[in-house]
């Protein structure tokens, strides 16, 4: 498995210039870097380019998340959006190709967060971006891009809010590169039991999300990153486990996340650096095995 962390950790808007963060992050022992498609959007060929070298450069794989707004919005009844988001989303992978990443995932089968002051249609929505998904996901299939749906928790997201529904979308859309993603922080609201939950999504699973039950670093707070670590390994995950803490406040994505408090405790950058630091040696600790009494006969 390869360990990586989010720039929006350190950062409140998501379209800021990420280049900054590889060389960190390989400083801190991360082997990836997630990005936001966010920066995407307006980047020219030769940015691109440097970015992908600035990344090879210091041996850092890069992965793209993404939430997109209602105007890029794959189950839209309008048309129009639907143009527009397929051709947004053809856009990003093909950027995505030149940029070497293989893995890119959020709630990029709907539009991310839900407003939820508008009426919501499950299964017309539902119908429309397996279609259109699958249209997507044929265009990430060339691209060598895995398109990685995200499993939301009700409060951000209504169509996918489950390992199981997002099993049955995936089995629907029937594309090799569409595969299920898993965020610890949205399955501790949902799933019954996230160790099954990891089981069931199985070879299907593309992307791992991992953050606490209020979204702080993993390792400080009370997921049982142990279990999680076994059922990861029983089911023969070997792709990307990327960290998604979301601590202070403030900008776009204090409003996105929906932080209203300090989580950092105060933490100065160099505090948040060596949390990241401890963190992800902690993950790699845990997830190495055998060190759960999680018994594989379950
Ligand atoms: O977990 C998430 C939202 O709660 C998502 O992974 C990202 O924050 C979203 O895609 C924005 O990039
Ligand atoms: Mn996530």
């Amino acid at each position: 498995m390869k360990y990586g962390i989010y720039f929006a950790y350190w950062e409140q808007e998501w379209g800021v210039e990420q280049k900054k963060y590889i060389a960190k992050v390989k400083e801190l022992g991360f082997d990836i870097l997630e990005i936001s498609c966010a920066m995407l959007k307006n980047i020219s060929n030769q940015e691109l380019l440097e970015l992908k070298k600035m990344a090879d450069d210091n041996g850092i794989i890069l992965t793209a998340g993404y939430g997109p707004n209602d105007q890029e919005n794959l189950a839209s009844d309008n048309p129009e959006i639907v143009k527009h988001a397929i051709n947004f989303y053809t856009d990003i992978l093909k950027k995505l190709e030149i940029l070497n990443i293989h893995t890119f995932g959020g709630g990029i089968y709907s539009y991310w967060p839900v407003d939820y002051s508008k009426s919501i249609d499950k299964v017309g929505d539902w119908d429309r971006s397996v279609k259109n998904v699958r249209t997507v996901g044929k265009v990430a299939g060339n691209c060598g891009v895995d398109y990685c749906l995200e499993v939301l928790n009700r409060f951000e997201g209504y169509l996918l809010n489950t390992c199981m529904e997002c099993k049955s979308f995936v089995e629907e859309v029937d594309i090799p590169a569409v595969k299920i993603m898993l965020d610890t922080f949205h399955m501790n609201i949902e799933e019954d039991n996230m160790i099954d939950a990891i089981i069931l999504a199985g070879d299907k699973l593309g992307h791992f999300h991992v953050g606490e039950n209020n979204r702080r670093l993993p390792g400080k707070g009370n997921l049982p990153w142990y279990e999680i670590g076994a059922a990861l390994r029983k089911i023969g995950y070997d792709k990307n486990i990327v960290m998604e803490p979301f601590v202070k406040s403030g900008g776009g994505v204090g409003s996105d996340i929906k932080i209203w408090r300090d989580l950092s405790k105060g933490a100065t950058i160099q505090r948040l650096d060596e949390d990241a630091k401890s963190s992800v040696a902690y993950l790699r600790y845990v997830f190495s095995g055998p060190n759960s009494d999680y018994s594989a006969e379950k």
